[in-house]
């Protein structure tokens, strides 16, 4: 089967902290593309940078924090960074170059099933026509509370949706570090990560430029959600030629974040990645344990406490004693009645709570995502 790769450019990489593009790195990033794409992968690229393209077009001193301003220098900036990698790609691959394509998505397209289906055969007839889907999120729509705001998780969900080989996070560090390498030169590089533990989260992070976003944190987050879903991610630098390829084959300058999970299905991505939960249910380690290890399904025995209010067929988060998230479920039960049959043994709520099944969250409807 062909092999599709998922590479996310970020500003930082793209453009000067006094806005811009930089040419030469964009042409040199179409190089190190066109010869994954020539080596027969296919290859999708989420690339950053439309503000801090189109701001200095628009007149604005530095980059714009206010919503309408940036999402004005994004409409601008936009158009220029597809010009230029449009340009740069026609110098590869057969009679008129390796054509590209402009795909713009929003949380809410990811949200919507019939939308982020549309999405993705788009994307699957380009990757068959041999195009590079070139993907960003779309600022001028996307409201703040709804934003990705980064592309990091963009290129995650892209990732997990076309059941990508790796994930390749490019950035201006090689690779995590044991503390900003910027606040602390003497901090370590890890060189592979195969769960992301609180510790792992904890040192990661904000932007080191003007012009970042996410920081290492929000790559952080998005290889988590690759791992989740099966994708193993890298995360580091690609400064001279053949470096990408070095990435995607595993000898990367940069971290690499394994994952044994296989793909999830489209259902399973939406339960836990695009699904808005209702409420949260609160269970012991004996609960927690049946879910993340014995792939068993949530009877109320295991539960300690109800948050908010859910009603059968909602989806529900459930956590641990100590607030972490173990994953996401569809709940057969209403808040009120999981409340009742909390800490019950089956035969109990049998007896005393009316209840249609006797699982809360059947194993069919579960999601783990404690990576
Ligand atoms: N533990 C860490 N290891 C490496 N980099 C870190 C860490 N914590 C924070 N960072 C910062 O994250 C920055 C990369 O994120 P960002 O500026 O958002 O880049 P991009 O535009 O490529 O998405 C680095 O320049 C670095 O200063
Ligand atoms: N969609 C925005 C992305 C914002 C951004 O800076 O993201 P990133 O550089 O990936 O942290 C843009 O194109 O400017």
């Amino acid at each position: 089967m062909t092999e599709t790769i998922v590479v996310k450019i970020g500003s930082s990489s793209l453009t000067s902290e006094e806005g811009g593009l930089n040419r030469e790195r964009i042409a040199f990033f179409a190089r190190e593309l066109a010869a994954l794409h020539e080596s027969g992968r296919q290859v999708l690229l989420v690339t950053s940078g439309a503000v801090a393209a189109g701001f200095r077009k628009i007149g604005y001193a530095a980059r714009p924090k206010i919503v309408h301003e940036k999402q004005a220098a994004a409409a601008v900036g936009q158009a220029l960074l597809m010009q230029a990698y449009q340009e740069a790609f026609a110098s590869y691959g057969a009679d008129g170059g390796i054509g590209v394509a402009q795909i713009l998505l929003t949380r809410a397209d990811f949200s919507n099933r019939r939308r982020i289906q549309n999405a993705q055969l788009t994307i699957e007839e380009l990757l068959k026509q041999r195009m590079v889907p070139i993907i960003n999120e779309n600022d001028t729509v996307a409201t703040d509370e709804l934003k990705f705001g980064d592309n990091d998780t963009l290129s995650a969900l892209v990732g997990n949706m076309v059941k990508a080989r790796r994930l390749v996070i490019i950035t201006d560090m090689d690779g995590l570090y044991t503390e900003d390498p910027r606040k602390n030169p003497a901090a370590r590089r890890i060189e592979r990560v195969d769960q992301i533990s609180d510790d792992i989260l904890s040192i990661a992070g904000g932007a080191g430029s003007s012009v970042g976003t996410g920081g290492m944190r929000s790559k952080i987050e998005a290889a988590r959600i690759a791992m989740r879903g099966g994708i193993p991610a890298f995360i580091g630098r690609v400064v001279e030629p053949g470096d990408l390829m070095l990435a995607v084959d595993g000898n990367g300058r940069g971290t690499y974040f394994d994952t044994s999970l296989h793909n999830l299905p489209m259902k399973k991505q939406w339960l836990g990645f695009h699904s808005m939960p209702q409420g949260r249910i609160l269970v012991d380690e004996g609960a927690e344990r049946a879910l993340l290890l014995g792939g068993k399904s949530l009877l109320p025995a295991g539960i300690r406490a109800i948050e908010g209010d859910f009603h059968p067929g909602d989806v529900v988060e459930v956590c641990n004693l100590r607030g972490e998230t173990l994953g996401r479920g569809v709940v057969n039960y209403a808040a009120w009645q999981a409340q009742a049959a909390a800490g019950l043994s089956s035969e109990e709520v049998r007896r005393r709570v009316e209840v249609v099944r006797m699982e809360v969250i059947h194993r069919d409807e579960w999601v783990t995502l404690k990576a």
